[in-house]
């Protein structure tokens, strides 16, 4: 079979709202697919008792009937679903890149990415590509309604998972439904500073440029312990710290060599309140690679 893996990603990273997305180096999820006269999807791994197995509502499912390419698809999780962390774009980029390859379509991964959204949509509610463009293209990537863009930034990231769950679905549906306009400068402005940072590389302008007042605050009220994570990752020299995608996981971004010390104080903070969690270190990374 046909072997494509395709990271974890955090998107937003607070400022940019359905845009900004990074890859990570790991945790991947592993798809392996094989033509078929019909699709059918198999799933292991973490968290797979909760993912369905029918091609409709599998974003990988759904991204074999987007691009008319039957395949037997095989899922092996490493990205826990409903986590912040992408899983479902974790199988609908592996899978877009997956059947590309087997029945040599001549897709770019730009198109791909679009193909990919609809996976997305069919569990979501929203086509945002803002996970599965990194998931594909590795990096960090920015996303349009007509392309995307993306950098090769090497930035050491903290992820901190609790043990607690958030849909994209619940955690859209808690957005207010506007912003005002000294709000929107104030998002722009620490937008492009993010945007800035990441082409220098420098963790300060990206943990600066993460600093975002409408979306963030309304999404850290559903997770326990946010503000005291963020206080201690902060106090172990975070950078900047934020909601990764839709929640419950944290994204931190720090300097080399303070990944660890990070790590320990924000899992040490949920603990506090008898929240387990684990945490990911990782550069920004790859997106869906073919083996
Ligand atoms: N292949 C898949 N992998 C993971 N989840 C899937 C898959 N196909 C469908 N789903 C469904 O998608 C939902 C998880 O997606 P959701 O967007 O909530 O989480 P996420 O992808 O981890 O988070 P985020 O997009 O915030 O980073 C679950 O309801 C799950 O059953
Ligand atoms: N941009 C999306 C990412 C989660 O899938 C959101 O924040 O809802």
């Amino acid at each position: 079979m046909l072997t494509v893996t395709a990271p974890a990603t955090s998107a937003n990273l607070g400022s940019g709202f359905d845009v900004f997305g990074v890859a990570f180096d790991r945790p991947l999820d592993v798809v392996r697919v094989e033509r078929a006269p019909e699709t059918t999807i198999e799933v292991s791994g973490v968290g797979s008792q909760y993912i369905p197995t029918d091609p409709a509502k599998n974003t990988a499912g759904v991204v074999a009937q987007e691009l008319g390419t039957p395949a037997r698809i095989v899922i092996d999780k490493g990205v826990r679903p409903s986590s912040g962390l992408g899983s479902s774009a974790a199988s609908a980029a592996a899978a877009a890149v997956a059947l590309s390859e087997l029945y040599d379509t001549d897709h770019t991964r730009e198109d791909l990415v679009w193909v990919a959204a609809e996976g997305e949509a069919a569990v979501s509610g929203s086509a945002h590509a803002d996970n599965v463009a990194p998931a594909i293209m590795g990096g960090f990537t920015v996303v349009r309604e007509d392309g995307v863009e993306s950098v090769d930034a090497k930035v050491p990231l903290v992820a901190c998972l609790p043990e607690t769950v958030v849909s994209t679905r619940e955690a859209r549906g808690v957005l207010p439904s506007t912003v005002d306009l000294s709000t929107m400068t104030e998002t722009v402005g620490n937008a492009a500073t993010l945007t800035i940072g990441m082409h220098r590389n420098d963790p300060e302008l990206i943990g600066q440029g993460m600093a975002e007042s409408t979306v963030t605050p309304a999404r850290a009220a559903l997770i326990d312990g946010y503000e005291r994570a963020v206080e201690a990752a902060t106090a172990a020299g975070a950078t900047g710290v934020t909601v990764s995608g839709a929640g419950p996981a944290l994204l931190a971004v720090t300097h080399q060599g303070d990944q660890r010390a990070v790590a320990g104080a924000m899992v040490d903070a949920f603990e506090s309140i008898d929240i387990d969690a684990r945490t990911f270190s990782t550069m920004i990374g790859s997106g869906a690679t073919v083996h």
